[in-house]
């Protein structure tokens, strides 16, 4: 299940609040501008499925997100066991950065955390299979794939060109627990 933690940015050993009930993490959300859907993900995705196949099984809600929100382009990040450039894949999102867009990810299957940096706060929302997040543009943010990740996100866009990231420098990101591709029911 989607799991949101919030702390102070000074503090990272020591959550606010820690939740998976689905109404107390879409309230928190909402309040902060974060667009949070569940969508059901029920289209299987095969192995060897490609983008086109992704696209084309959630054509529906694809078109009215972007219909809705003005988005222009799509495409599929996947990253799974036997994938190439594993670690590099993970490293280009670790670092706080913002976009000149909105991020907007919906998961098809798996599971990755983003880290939310809204002012003196940081809200950590591990996503799986069925979770639309769309994060405004400008806002601080990084990415945890896990050591092992396992995911695969239509992603939108508003420029035609795609993905673009502008790193904050802040260093931020190293101080935050990480990823290990589990949900810490315990907090
Ligand atoms: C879950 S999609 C890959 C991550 C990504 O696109 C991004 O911008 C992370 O911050
Ligand atoms: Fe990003
Ligand atoms: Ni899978």
């Amino acid at each position: 299940m989607t799991h949101l933690t919030v702390y102070h940015e000074d503090d990272p050993g020591l959550p606010e609040l820690a939740t998976g009930d689905p109404v107390v993490l879409v309230g928190h959300l909402a309040m902060t501008g974060i667009l949070f859907e569940r969508w059901s993900a029920t289209h299987p995705v095969s192995q060897d499925a490609d983008s086109a196949a992704i696209l084309s099984a959630y054509a529906p809600d694809v078109e009215r997100l972007c219909a809705n929100r003005g988005y222009r382009s799509v495409d599929v990040a996947r990253v799974v066991s036997g994938s190439d450039n594993i670690g590099t894949l993970r490293a280009m999102f670790l670092d706080e950065h913002t976009h000149g867009e909105d991020e907007a990810r919906f998961f098809v299957e798996g599971s990755g955390a983003f880290y939310l940096h809204l002012d003196q706060r940081v809200f950590r929302i591990v996503c799986e299979a069925g979770d639309l997040l769309s994060i405004p543009g400008g806002t601080r943010h990084w990415f945890d794939m896990g050591p092992t990740p396992h995911f695969t996100a239509i992603r939108f866009f508003t420029h035609p060109d795609g993905w673009r990231a502008v790193p904050t420098g802040s260093g931020i990101a190293a101080r935050f627990p990480g990823y290990d591709g589990s949900i810490d029911r315990t907090r």
